[in-house]
């Protein structure tokens, strides 16, 4: 069934649209059972993004970036610092130019080809964002900056390269535990390193 006989959107509100967007939506929506139902539900958009793994199989490691994440800090994340994969949002770019300029500017690495491995919802009840997934192979020769991210918007990024059996081995732990960076290491960990 199409998108557009099971849903028929009767108001959308903005109830916040300062740095992203939150709106409330009231639609009706046709169940299975044949029955249309009057439903509300808000959205938070901030876009789309992009994040990529770097790895090395003559090292058998990959990079990945520290960083403070508030949202984290206040919910359990006792410093509030994650562990992550580079990342960033597309903006108006496409997924390739955008994870090729975010991974630049975040961790200084030059990559020439990113390869798209696979794309997600990451939190599909509240959050529109589609996330791009790319993984490229790196050289410490294509470093070509100490990367860090935008100073001016607040980013203080540290790079840093652990074996892709420490970083396995950091999930398990529990020290690990941002979604799209787990993804991308059971990733390498199933399709790259063995
Ligand atoms: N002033 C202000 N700045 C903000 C706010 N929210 C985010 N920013 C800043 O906006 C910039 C966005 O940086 P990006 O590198 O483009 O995005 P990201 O935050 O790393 O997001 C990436 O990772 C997310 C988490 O996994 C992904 O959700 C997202 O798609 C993207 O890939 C960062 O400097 C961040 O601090 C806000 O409410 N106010
Ligand atoms: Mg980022």
């Amino acid at each position: 069934m199409s998108k557009l006989n099971r849903v028929n959107v009767i108001e959308t509100k903005t109830l916040s649209n300062d740095w992203y967007i939150l709106n409330k939506t009231t639609f009706d929506y046709l169940r299975n059972d044949g029955s249309w139902q009057r439903q509300s539900r808000e959205t938070y958009d901030r876009g789309n993004g992009a994040t990529i793994l770097l790895y090395s199989l003559s090292t058998q490691s990959v990079i990945l970036i520290k960083q403070f994440r508030y949202p984290t800090f206040v919910n359990g994340n006792e410093d509030g610092m994650l562990i992550e994969t580079p990342a960033g949002l597309l903006e108006q770019k496409s997924p390739e130019d955008a994870i090729r300029e975010e991974v630049a500017e975040e961790t200084g690495f030059a990559i020439e080809q990113p390869v798209k491995v696979l794309e997600a919802y990451m939190s599909p009840g509240s959050v529109t964002e589609k996330l791009h997934f790319f993984i490229a192979s790196y050289e410490s020769t294509a470093r070509v900056s100490c990367g860090g991210g935008n100073v001016e918007e607040g980013e203080d990024i540290e790079v840093f390269e652990l074996s892709i059996a420490e970083a396995l081995e950091q999930i398990d732990s529990g020290l690990i535990k941002d979604a799209k960076t787990i993804m991308l290491l059971q990733y390498a960990a199933l399709r790259l390193f063995n």
